[in-house]
């Protein structure tokens, strides 16, 4: 057996836009790649993490130092691809095992052509983010064979400073699906797997910004078929569909410029019909009820964030990504604040006082992390049946 995967991979330089500099392996595809560099302090859930699609245009750095160590399988994938930009780890294990692997890590980042980076030390990384802000990078991953320059070392450097800035990129668009399809998966249970919802009592329309596969299952297992429609599909369009609740989903870049989005869903809540927003959902929502939106020193990554409920008290530990939040002195009279972080007290939840709309800015749907606020996928389902209740009697 290898004691060292060192030897094993080529070289790979990790470049700063502020100059800083790593040198590792290169543990995924060939070549460079750029985007804003975050950290992510889950323990569990790469696979889901990299096939996220709000980790579009992000490199993601896991905070945990021994990654792969189960490899990789055909089910845990929140969409069809990997988006990560590129991943950035301390240790690759020698031995990926698990009775669902059907890979290792490393061969599934080379198949999806991701470049990444083993061997630094991403403690010292991370500290360098949380003390000066997210910032862009550059990962190259060498050839077989090939040695790091100081040539080679410049041009991460340079690759890193010229990619886009996240702030005002409108990347909901770039990711969404071109076609609605329908969706009807449930949830995964050992031994069985995934099932199929085959006795609906509501229809969902889902925007898809980027939407990740397991907030359709949730809302699926608790009794609804889902049409999911493209970023850019009108109010009026999903009107005909006949919703019984309208779902805005997670999704990648900037939501101020989503100005389609903002102005469809500003339409569809004034209808009274019951509607949920998930993370960049939840700042669409917030946009289109006239709250504004912010860019955060470094944003919330993991599946470790306490999220107090201000209604009860309640503290949830949740999963988090997001770069961009609500900015709570812009809330209007009809957007009250529902729940808090309580890592740097910036908002998490908010309701419509006078629609029945409310939306939650970390992942209720895990995947990867605890299911503690799982909750709100019953509170959309108890709105869509009360609607439905309150339609009947009219
Ligand atoms: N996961 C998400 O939906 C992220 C929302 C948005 N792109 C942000 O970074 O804040």
């Amino acid at each position: 057996m290898l004691l060292s995967l060192k030897g094993k991979f080529p070289p790979a330089i990790l470049a700063l836009a502020d100059g800083t500099v790593f040198l590792g392996n290169s543990i995924g595809a060939t070549g460079a790649t750029t985007g804003e560099v975050v950290f992510n302090t889950a323990m569990t859930g790469y696979q889901e993490i990299l096939t996220d699609p709000s980790y579009c245009q992000q490199i993601v750095t896991l905070t945990y130092p021994h990654i792969g160590n189960y490899g990789v399988n055909e089910e845990d994938i929140e969409s069809e691809k990997i988006h990560a930009a590129g991943l950035i780890i301390k240790d690759l294990p020698l031995v990926a095992s698990n009775f669902r692997k059907t890979a290792t890590l490393s061969d599934y980042l080379v198949r999806g052509k991701t470049v990444a980076i083993a061997d630094i030390d991403t403690r010292k990384l991370t500290r360098h983010l949380r003390t000066n802000g997210a910032q862009n990078g550059c990962i190259l991953g060498l050839a077989e064979g090939e040695q790091v320059t100081q040539a080679l070392i410049d041009k991460a450097v340079a690759a890193a400073k010229v990619a886009p800035s996240m702030a005002g990129l409108d990347l909901a668009k770039v990711v969404s699906v071109k076609e609605t399809y329908e969706w009807t998966q449930t949830e995964w249970k050992l031994g069985s797997g995934y099932g199929v919802q085959i006795t609906p009592k509501f229809h969902v329309v889902a925007f898809d910004y980027g939407v990740k596969k397991n907030i359709l299952r949730m809302i699926a297992q608790r009794g609804a078929r889902i049409t999911v429609v493209p970023a850019q599909t009108p109010a009026a369009d999903v009107l005909k569909l006949r919703p019984d609740g309208i779902f805005l989903a997670n999704g990648p870049g900037d939501p101020e410029p989503c100005d389609y989005a903002i102005s469809a869903v500003k339409e569809l809540i004034e209808t009274g019909i019951p509607t949920f927003g998930i993370c960049l959902g939840h700042q669409i929502m917030a946009l289109a009820s006239g709250a504004k939106t912010f860019k955060m020193k470094f944003g919330h990554h993991g599946a470790n964030h306490p999220v107090k409920d201000l209604d009860n008290g309640r503290v949830s530990i949740t999963s988090q990504n997001h770069g961009f939040a609500v900015d709570e002195k812009t809330l209007p009279a009809n957007l009250r604040p529902t729940h808090i972080s309580l890592f740097d007290n910036t908002l998490q939840g908010l309701a419509r006082t006078d629609r029945p709309a409310f939306c939650f800015q970390g992942h209720p749907e895990a995947s990867p992390g605890p299911h503690d606020i799982g909750y709100l996928f019953d509170r959309f389902t108890a709105l869509m049946q009360s609607h439905k209740e309150g339609q009947k009697n009219a």
